[in-house]
């Protein structure tokens, strides 16, 4: 029996990374102050790094610093001794953190940032050898991440949580760049496809779940993001309370009818928010439930198999998204995203979204405009989150200045144009939020200098003229350093000492600095009762002054006090923007609905697509339609047109059996049209030339064979559970795309799988459906299922080859072509010849018949020996048939794959 599927790839870091903590419990050997410190803290948290600050480097000790020395490539040293054996150290320098952090997150690391929480000088006072108090700030996870270095700016970053409670189950999201809160109540069968719509950048799961074998398969698909919850983690009663208390409210109706099992998830969610934030939680919208049926179902099979967002491969290029996606900004990209990932099943709301388009297609100029003005616009959306989460730097300041600046040309752009009228209603609320700004943005333009530093500790970031006893401040400072200036000028006049100077470095802050052979005047007297030496290096000695230390001590005062000044007034303009945060938030989601809207009119303009006409029955009547992803690939490589094709599964052909050899373009036919509805269905035009869609509630595809040996699955069971899950979910308002069912086992297997679950669609689901096979035997049903039509891919012969005109034409294939294409493929013409010679003599036994007549049984391999019986003596024995013979392809690791086809390559050439 298989054990569960749930290997949590991050439980291996999470593992190994326990080990200081089982040093802790040998910790009686009286470790040091600091390490007994280290030890307590990292206790505490067994399942994360621990980067420990010191000084101006984040250090990890023990298995922590072994580990992050090989994710990270950094070198492994040692620090003193714990229980006599040598404690491993590794370090990353403070101001490089993010990066480091990067990596650890994407290796599957958590981490928990520990930070000095008082100036060592204060420690100094309660003994020379007490330690910095120290702290975890924060614990860095894959799904509470803000910052922009660890955060793909064009994917959403979504916190997910499971739960079961009161016997059913249910999903809560969190998206921390925006705030807002989402749950949807869900099942067994519905888990997988709710999950893959959205794509979780961390899932937390009940830790009861985790083994359960119904829920295997769909959070296997998972496993490298979950994190395991405790029981006591989410309690119903208590997720209400939170809500309740966190939004203010006596009761929860006005936000919805949540589900027991909801309310529990709400309470994970906020619960890790606050332990990983170290209680300071994001802002957070109102919790909003998602009704069940408002997006079309799409299970991760048919998401990967259609290579929506990543190439079967694993890719971003060659996706949809990747191909279609013109958006120029990172919110604007998400929203995309967003959109594809869970196309409405809401016709008005459909239709809305075309309108918006409609408009950008229909006026270029205002479209080029905007899209120029939007390329300007920086990431409001996450700079508002870092801000209000406490980690915003002045850069984050003046992103919301500079969004607010190009949110408000671009709301006089499209009045100015238009007028406000011009405008669809779709786009009018969003218009509206655009404004509204104005006193805020002429703060934090007065406020801020044009390109602010990125930390805040190192001040410099308030412009001149907004606070005059700031400006004083730094004026008294300046002064100062200009007096420090005159002051090194008069000194060498005295001295008459020309290389002398005046530097300022962190331990002796500013000073004298002379060469050696100059610095003998100073040791001596008179000038020796003015200038107090204070080092002597290899090549300068170091002096200094009661009147300069006078002056450094100004500098020093005037410089404390005027960037605690600048924290303050970041303080100010930070409240100013948590005032008017909810409003802030909805002008960056109109930010993205313009560049999102222009984006899908720029692709629908440059692409020639067409809107989609939207209906309510089971309407599926393309024109001319095209595969995006194909077409662009073609043009790319100049390899002639895509050729267009029409498809129509109205209810008088609602199953089309699409037959013809391979690489003639069944697979790309059927991806095309599961594309075209989800594009009309997101509210995109489509690359088509005319089509009328009728609301498709799932989408089921299953196309190509792929193994999934990371569960140990072959090729024809993936296969199985795949087209078992189509054939007992759909309805019929699905659309279902079948390709080659039953490839992957004995020819009469398959065909008897494929010819049932023709039957099967058609009869029971009555979805629409294109099934595309390569048994030409199944086109024999037509007689029975009058509604099914039957359709091939055009091929013509050209010299004894076979030429592919990826055309879709009424009626069966005649034939496979199989070995023509075969001899395209470079097959050795011997090979090609002799496959020839078995057909013809298969074909004059009738290899039809059994169809026909006698569904019996046969596999493969015993009617190949049957068939090398009868040729007897005439035909050799051929040795890479006998080692074909001998293998079982599902038994074959890819590497035993790999190096078969070296050995079939030397039995062909020849060679033993
Ligand atoms: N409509 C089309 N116009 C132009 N070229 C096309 C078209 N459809 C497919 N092609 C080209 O033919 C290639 C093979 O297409 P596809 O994979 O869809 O064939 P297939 O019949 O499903 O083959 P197989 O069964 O081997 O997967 C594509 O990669 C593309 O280059």
């Amino acid at each position: 029996m298989k054990k569960s599927a749930i290997t949590v790839k991050t439980a291996q870091p999470k593992a190994k990374a326990a080990g200081p903590s089982k040093a802790a419990s040998k910790a009686s050997a009286a470790p040091t102050p600091m390490m007994a410190q280290y030890l307590s803290i990292k206790a505490d948290h067994p399942d994360c790094l621990l980067f420990y600050r010191m000084g101006d480097f984040y250090e990890l000790f023990f298995d922590d610093a072994v580990q992050a020395a090989g994710a990270l490539d950094i070198t492994l040293t040692k620090r003193g001794k714990h229980e006599g054996d040598d404690i491993p150290m590794a370090g990353v320098p403070v101001h490089a953190a993010e990066s480091y952090l990067a990596r650890l997150i994407r290796a599957g690391f958590r981490v928990a940032v520990c930070e000095q929480t008082e100036d060592p000088a204060e420690a100094k006072k309660r003994g020379a050898k007490s330690v910095v108090k120290r702290e975890v700030v924060r614990l860095v996870t894959p799904g509470t991440l803000t910052e922009d270095t660890l955060l793909d700016a064009r994917r959403h970053n979504y916190l997910t949580v499971l739960v079961k409670a009161g016997g059913t189950l249910a999903l809560t999201w969190a998206d921390m760049s925006t705030g807002a809160l989402t749950s949807m109540p869900t099942t067994e069968d519905l888990v997988s496809a709710d999950l893959a719509q959205i794509a979780p950048g961390e899932l937390l799961v009940a830790s009861g779940l985790m083994d359960d074998p119904v829920l295997d398969v769909a959070l296997a698909a998972f496993s490298d993001v979950v994190t395991p919850l405790e029981k006591t983690q989410s309690d119903s009663a208590r997720g209400e309370r939170r809500l309740c208390s966190l939004f203010d409210v006596a009761v929860l109706d006005a936000f919805g009818d949540f589900s027991r099992a909801e309310l529990a998830a709400y309470d994970a969610l906020i619960g890790y928010l606050e332990d990983t934030q170290k209680g300071r939680l994001p802002r957070l919208m109102a919790p909003s439930q998602l009704p069940r049926g408002a997006s079309m179902l799409i299970d991760g099979a048919t998401r990967r198999s259609l290579e929506l967002t990543r190439t079967m491969a694993g890719e971003a290029k060659g996706s949809l998204i990747a191909t279609i996606d013109r958006t120029v900004t990172g919110p604007g990209a998400r929203a995309l995203a967003a959109r594809l990932s869970a196309p409405l099943t809401d016709e008005a709301a459909i239709n809305a979204r075309l309108s918006a388009i409609d408009y950008f297609v229909e006026d270029g100029a205002v479209r080029a405009d905007l899209r120029q003005a939007l390329r300007h616009a920086p990431d409001l959306e996450r700079a508002l989150s870092r801000l209000t989460i406490g980690r915003g730097t002045p850069r984050d300041l003046a992103m919301v200045r500079d969004a607010l600046n190009v949110a408000a040309d671009v709301r006089d752009l499209l009045a100015q144009k238009n007028g406000f009228s011009g405008l669809p209603d779709a786009l009018a609320p969003d218009h509206a939020a655009l404004g509204g700004h104005q006193a805020l943005i002429e703060e934090l333009s007065r406020a801020l200098v044009a390109e602010p530093p990125a930390l805040l500790r190192d001040g410099g970031f308030i412009a001149k003229g907004y606070d005059a006893a700031l400006d004083e401040c730094r004026t008294l400072r300046d002064e100062s350093r200009r007096l420090i200036a005159a002051l090194e000028t008069r000194y060498r006049q005295e001295t008459g000492i020309a290389g002398l100077k005046i530097k300022h470095n962190n331990v002796l802050g500013y000073h004298i600095d002379l060469s050696a052979k100059a610095a003998d005047a100073l040791m001596k007297p008179p000038l020796a009762e003015r200038f107090i030496h204070r080092q002597t290096l290899a090549n300068s000695v170091r002096f200094s002054t009661p009147e300069l230390a006078e002056l450094a001590s100004k500098i020093t005062q005037a410089g404390d006090r005027a960037l605690a000044m600048e924290q303050d007034l970041f303080d100010r303009l930070l409240a100013h923007i948590s005032d008017a945060w909810a409003a802030l938030s909805q002008t960056a989601q109109a930010l993205a609905v313009f560049d999102v809207s222009a984006a899908l009119a720029e692709v629908a303009v440059t692409e020639r697509w067409t809107r989609p006409e939207i209906t309510t029955d089971c309407a599926f009547d393309i024109v001319g339609g095209r595969h995006p992803v194909v077409e662009a690939a073609l043009r790319k490589a100049d390899e002639g047109p895509f050729v267009a094709n029409d498809c129509d599964l109205g209810p008088e052909t609602r199953l089309w059996l699409i037959t013809g050899p391979n690489m003639a373009g069944k697979s790309t036919f059927l991806r095309q049209n599961a594309l075209i509805a989800i594009l009309a269905q997101s509210g995109s035009y489509v690359p088509a030339q005319a089509a009328r869609i009728g609301i498709v509630d799932r989408l089921f595809s299953r196309v190509g064979a792929s193994d999934d040996l990371a569960q140990g699955r072959s090729t024809f069971m993936v296969e199985m559970v795949e087209t078992a899950a189509i054939l007992n979910q759909a309805t019929e308002r699905s659309l279902v795309i079948l390709d080659e069912i039953g490839r992957g086992t004995a020819t009469f297997d398959g065909l008897s799988i494929a010819w049932a679950a023709v039957e099967h669609l058609y009869e029971k689901n009555r979805a629409r459906a294109l099934f595309a096979t390569h048994y030409h035997e199944l086109s024999t049903l037509k007689e029975r299922l009058p509604k099914m039509a039957l359709r091939s891919m055009r091929v013509k012969e050209w010299q004894g080859d076979v030429v592919f005109l990826h055309e879709v034409a009424h009626g069966a294939a005649d034939r496979s072509y199989g070995i023509q294409v075969a001899k395209l493929a470079g097959l050795p013409a011997s090979v090609v010849a002799r496959a020839r010679q078995v057909l013809a003599e298969l074909e004059a036994q009738g290899h039809g018949a059994p169809v026909r007549g006698v569904l019996g049984d046969l596999p493969l391999f015993q009617m190949a020996d049957r068939l090398s019986d009868e040729a007897g003596s005439a035909v050799p024995t051929d040795p890479v048939r006998e080692a074909l013979l001998d293998i079982n392809p599902d038994d074959l690791s890819p590497k035993q794959a790999h190096d078969l086809i070296y050995h079939l390559k030397t039995l062909s050439d020849g060679g033993q």
